[in-house]
């Protein structure tokens, strides 16, 4: 398997007036499995922990309890080298998850540089392949972030993200902050590297459209823990749970507001 999640918590301290500190637990036992290929979508309401996954299935943060296999290997044993040759992460903030002083040169020579030992031309030769993979000309390879709109600007992050041959990717809300017509045009973009490198993902989002676009799974997920899983996208209509219909009832109204894009997988 992949990436095997088992019985993870996590929680946070949390101040309760001035001095106190109080332990709030945001992770609450999850478990989960990504299989190779696969794009696997949670989805969850504001707060409800999603992010906080994320973070540790990338090895940002540490769990309580539990563990998290990359491979059958346990993470925490995992220097963060290998790990972040196994795993990339793009967030939805891609103006903060960039240095606004570095071009985008620097931007991708960043995790090459980490990687492989290469000739300045070679390193640059490498940029220009990652941008043409996510659909930029090399003509950006001298801009700096404020230079590129939010579209280009994430796609710049997804050439970093996908820079060190990654066996999966985790999108956190990757498309939330970009315009409909461009979030369709990034969901195409990673449909096509999934393809074309083999790639999986973990697509977190509170957006039910986008991930009947582009996951193979969903797993609902609500106060912490996976309430309910949906293991074939034609299945989605029949979710059991009240939190599950409301999130996809939410979506279908969207959709039919702005019919911008189908739900393409549900008959
Ligand atoms: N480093 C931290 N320290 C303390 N509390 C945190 C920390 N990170 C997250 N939290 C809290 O954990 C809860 C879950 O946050 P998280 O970002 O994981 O949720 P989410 O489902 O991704 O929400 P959203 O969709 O709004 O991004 C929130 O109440 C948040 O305030």
């Amino acid at each position: 398997m992949l990436l095997e999640i088992q019985n993870v918590y996590k929680s946070y301290k949390k101040s309760i007036g001035m001095i106190k500190k109080e332990s709030v637990e945001i992770v609450k036992g999850v478990s989960l499995r990504l299989k190779e290929g696969e794009c696997l979508g949670i989805i969850g309401e504001s707060g409800s922990g999603k992010s906080t996954l994320g973070r540790l299935i990338i090895g940002l943060e540490k769990v309580d309890r539990g563990n998290i296999q990359i491979e059958g290997i346990d993470i925490s044993k995992l220097n963060s080298t290998f790990l972040k040759k196994k795993a990339s992460v793009v967030f939805q903030d891609y103006s903060s998850s960039v240095n606004p002083r570095f071009r985008v040169i620097d931007i991708l020579s960043e995790p090459i540089k980490t990687f492989e030992k290469l000739t300045k031309k070679h390193t640059i030769k490498k940029a220009i392949n990652l941008l043409e993979k996510v659909g930029l000309a090399e003509e950006y390879l001298y801009r700096y972030p404020h230079q590129l709109s939010g579209g280009q600007l994430q796609r710049v992050c997804i050439a970093r993200a996908i820079a060190t041959n990654p066996k999966f990717i985790v999108l956190d809300e990757a498309i939330s902050s970009l315009d409909v017509s461009v979030q369709v045009q990034v969901l195409d973009l990673l449909i096509e590297l999934k393809k074309q490198m083999a790639i999986s993902y973990i697509f977190i989002t509170h957006d039910l459209t986008a991930i009947t676009y582009i996951c193979d799974r969903v797993l609902f997920f609500k106060d912490g823990l996976v309430i309910e899983e949906v293991n074939a996208m034609s299945d989605l209509r029949n979710v059991k749970e009240e939190y599950s219909r409301t999130l996809l009832h939410a979506a279908m109204m969207m959709n039919e507001r702005e019919e911008t894009y189908e739900i393409q997988r549900i008959s």
